[in-house]
């Protein structure tokens, strides 16, 4: 089920260095978010907060709240890890098991996750996330063979398919077509636009081109400079962002004149 995420007040810190700053943010269930912004002003730090990602490294910890449908992630006696099957996350790199069947990869979270499940609703549940991440008529006579046999983009997909496998209400995407070729970067941006239906969906992205195909709304941050903490500087739609923004910051990096 998809839901809301409501950010307030966060900020987010590596050890003393505070690397992003008060962000306030509300992302409606069922839609895409986008995040834009130069190199370093704390995208991805941000995104790993949305899932409790960001607190895994040591010394690494956040202030404020993230609300899913009104409930605070970071609220007390909350399991990070019950967090991460309700918000799911896609990395830069496809990561599928690699000496893994395509059909145990698929699988993978949800044995983490300490499910057992029969035989009969595994081969369901790996048909539907399969065909949910537009990949199963192209593996469904191999599902026995490694995921690494798979092509970067089928790969992604795979990585795709074993998030939504575990039912989350919230699927992160930290610049998930980074490694792909442009048809697999299509077939990706396709599948992105079908999975708003069901989840909630943010991605990370460089690639302007793609923000503006694939999201409703778009998040620029910025960066003051070296050592200071990334900001969230405007949030609108996504043409709005692309056409008519408030802030000129946002018009210099859309229109190409940053830096
Ligand atoms: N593990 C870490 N330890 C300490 N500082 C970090 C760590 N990871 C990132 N940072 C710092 O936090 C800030 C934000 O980094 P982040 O990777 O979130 O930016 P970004 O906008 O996603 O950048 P990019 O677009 O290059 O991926 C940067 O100053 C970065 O150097």
């Amino acid at each position: 089920m998809s839901k809301r995420i409501d950010v307030k007040d966060l900020n987010v810190y590596y050890g003393n260095f505070r690397a992003v700053e008060g962000v306030n943010i509300n992302i409606a269930a069922r839609s895409v978010t986008a995040f834009i912004g130069p190199s370093g002003c704390g995208k991805s730090t941000f995104l790993r907060t949305l899932n409790r990602m960001h607190e895994v490294l040591p010394g690494a910890r956040v202030e404020g709240q993230v609300l899913l449908d009104g409930d605070d992630l970071y609220g007390p006696g909350v399991d990070p890890v019950a967090v991460r099957s309700h918000v799911g996350m896609v990395f830069q790199r496809p990561n599928p098991f690699p000496t893994m069947s395509i059909r145990d990869n698929v699988l993978a979270g949800v044995k983490l996750n300490g499910k057992r499940i029969s035989k009969s609703d595994a081969d369901e549940l790996v048909e539907s996330s399969l065909l949910g991440a537009n990949l199963w008529n192209e593996v469904k006579d191999r599902l026995d063979k490694p995921g690494s046999g798979l092509s970067g983009g089928q790969q992604q997909r795979l990585c795709i398919a074993r998030a939504i496998a575990v039912k989350p209400d919230v699927i992160l995407m930290d610049e998930p077509c980074s490694a792909l070729d442009p048809i697999s970067t299509l077939a990706v941006e396709d599948l992105i636009n079908e999975l708003k239906e069901k989840y909630t969906v943010v991605i990370v992205t460089h690639n302007m081109q793609q923000a503006a195909r694939v999201s409703d709304k778009t998040a620029f941050f910025n960066i003051a400079g070296t050592g200071k903490p990334g900001k969230l500087i405007e949030y609108a739609e996504t043409t709005t962002i692309f056409n008519n923004p408030k802030e000129k910051a946002t018009e210099d990096y859309v229109s190409g004149r940053f830096g």
